[in-house]
């Protein structure tokens, strides 16, 4: 079970084709579900112990997975059942419901077990399952009681929709997934759209899903990541590549003996009609490890290591100053638009946050001959480049090259694009990140990455790590002072 962070996602026809490579090469789809199916198996084993496992079973080849794993169970000496939806429908699939000598239960009818592995859809899954009634056998009454040979459905047996309710697909899934303790997803959770991060259909909450031989959208776009729960890769021998990739920590140099100040990188924070949000931005800085953080507008108060000065041309001109956050709390009124003016004039490289983003529109952003990044939530981007039913890696990278700016499309899957293609998906963001000034807090931490000099997609993508982790340290119910604060911690943990 591999970790995920740093891992390339790939899409369903992503994924096809790298294992049309090693097809291609002469490794048989086979081959490559029998070691599906083994390390599947070998995981559940771990965490079943010696709880009976239920294997649900779809058509594809995700199905095929779930009967390898059945067989490699049963061999291992574990207590496993098998229920299947449908008969096998591939050829990989075919072979390896062969390769089960046990009982094949129907989903109408099995009973539930402790443990759930979901093998019915995975990659392939191109509809909504809900209006997909589960077929049950019809049996006369000479055939009541009769069960399914050892070698599949036994012929003159009719599968007939079953009615209403918990004998659809998805009802039933519900139902076996809420009478087990452990649900464990292969590859994706059935309902999902790989590609999409949309619920086609809406799957139970598992555990663990274990994703096969790449890491797919879906395990980490909403909402479709919400219901996987924690996510391992297992590796198929199929090798990857791809630009977009999980986010993973990032690489920070300390401060080495000759560190000063400036060397360190000097931000300057723009404020404007909501001082709080600025001076959040500008804590965040300083606690991600900024050497000097200056505030430019008429604030007071603490910490005293940040230098508030009053907004003038003349202090924008500062050539030490490494990057500009502009938009925490700027306010759309006149003075927000001359200050961004000025910003954006300024030369210096920019972060353009909350506000400020209401104010541009995307030719302004791509004409600016600075390294840009863009932290939009669903609304500002929407604002900005227009509503769109296209998925968010897409959109993000679509709003990447067309501003020419490292686009931080923020949200419980913050989606980190830059021009050339390049994308980082945070996984596993803090639900308790839904609370006022955080988005500001994100704004600075970034600015304190550009300001050191890091490259725009390294910066955001530093910022973007420090401001989960931080969150993730903090718990339940934090506010976005705390947020600032707890940079430290993150950053002391790298
Ligand atoms: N390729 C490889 O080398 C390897 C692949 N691997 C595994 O294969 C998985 C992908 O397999 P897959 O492509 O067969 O798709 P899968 O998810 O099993 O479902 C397809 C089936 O579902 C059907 N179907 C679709 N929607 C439906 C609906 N709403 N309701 C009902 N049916 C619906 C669809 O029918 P159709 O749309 O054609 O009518 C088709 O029969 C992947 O996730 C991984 O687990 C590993 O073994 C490693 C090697
Ligand atoms: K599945």
């Amino acid at each position: 079970m591999i970790d995920i962070e740093g891992q390339p996602i790939l899409t369903a026809a992503e994924m096809r084709a790298a294992e049309d490579a090693v097809i291609a090469c002469g490794v048989s789809v086979e081959t490559l579900m029998n070691r599906a199916g083994t390390a599947i198996a070998h995981v559940v084993r771990r965490l079943a112990g010696v709880n009976e496992v239920l294997i649900l079973c779809g058509p594809g080849n995700n199905g095929g997975d779930g009967y390898v794993a059945a067989r490699v169970l049963a061999e291992m000496g574990a207590t496993v059942r098998v229920a299947a939806l449908s008969k096998p429908k591939t050829a990989a699939a075919k072979s390896a419901r062969a390769g089960w000598s046990g009982v094949v239960e129907t989903l109408a009818e099995a009973k539930p077990a402790p443990i759930i592995v979901d093998a019915l859809f995975g990659t392939g899954l191109t509809r909504p399952l809900d209006a997909e009634p589960v077929p049950t056998l019809s049996r006369s009454p000479a055939d009541a009681g009769a069960q399914l040979s050892s070698k599949g459905y036994p012929d003159g047996l009719l599968c007939a929709p079953a009615s209403a309710g918990e004998q659809t697909v998805v009802g039933r899934l519900h139902f076996l997934a809420n009478a087990a303790q452990l649900r464990i997803a292969v590859d994706l959770p059935s309902g999902l759209g790989t590609d999409s991060g949309q619920a086609l259909s809406k799957p139970p909450v598992f555990n663990l899903t274990l994703a096969l031989g790449a890491v797919k959208p879906a395990h980490l776009l909403q909402p479709a990541a919400r219901y996987c729960g924690h996510i391992r890769l297992l590796d198929i021998g199929v090798p990857t590549t791809s630009q977009a990739e999980v986010l993973k920590p990032p690489t920070l140099a300390n401060p080495g003996p000759d560190a000063h100040k400036y060397t360190r990188g000097m931000l300057a924070v723009i404020a404007g009609i909501m001082s709080g949000a600025s001076d959040l931005a500008a804590l965040a800085a300083m606690r991600a490890g900024a050497g000097y953080v200056t505030l430019l507008g008429d604030t007071a108060g603490p910490p005293h290591a940040l230098v508030r000065t009053p907004f003038s041309d003349h202090a924008l001109a500062n050539d030490r100053i490494g990057a500009l956050v502009i938009g925490p709390g700027l306010g759309r009124d006149g003075i927000a638009r001359s200050r961004l003016e000025a910003a954006l004039t300024s030369n210096h490289p920019l972060i353009i946050d909350g506000d400020a983003l209401r104010l541009l529109d995307p030719e302004r952003i791509k004409a600016l001959k600075v390294p840009v990044i863009l932290t939009p939530h669903a609304g500002e981007f929407d604002a900005l480049f227009g509503k769109s039913d296209a998925d968010k890696i897409t959109r993000a990278r679509e709003a990447a090259v067309l501003t020419n700016a490292v686009v931080v499309f923020k949200g419980a899957d913050t989606v980190i694009a830059a021009p050339d293609g390049r994308v980082r998906i945070a996984q596993g963001a803090s639900d308790w990140l839904s609370t006022a000034g955080t988005g500001d807090v994100l704004a600075g931490a970034i600015g304190a990455m550009l300001a050191a000099g890091l490259d725009p997609l390294d910066a955001a993508c530093a910022g973007v790590w420090l401001h989960g982790d931080a969150a993730r340290r903090l718990g339940p119910a934090f506010i976005a002072d705390d947020l600032a604060e707890a940079l430290r911690s993150a950053r002391g943990a790298l």
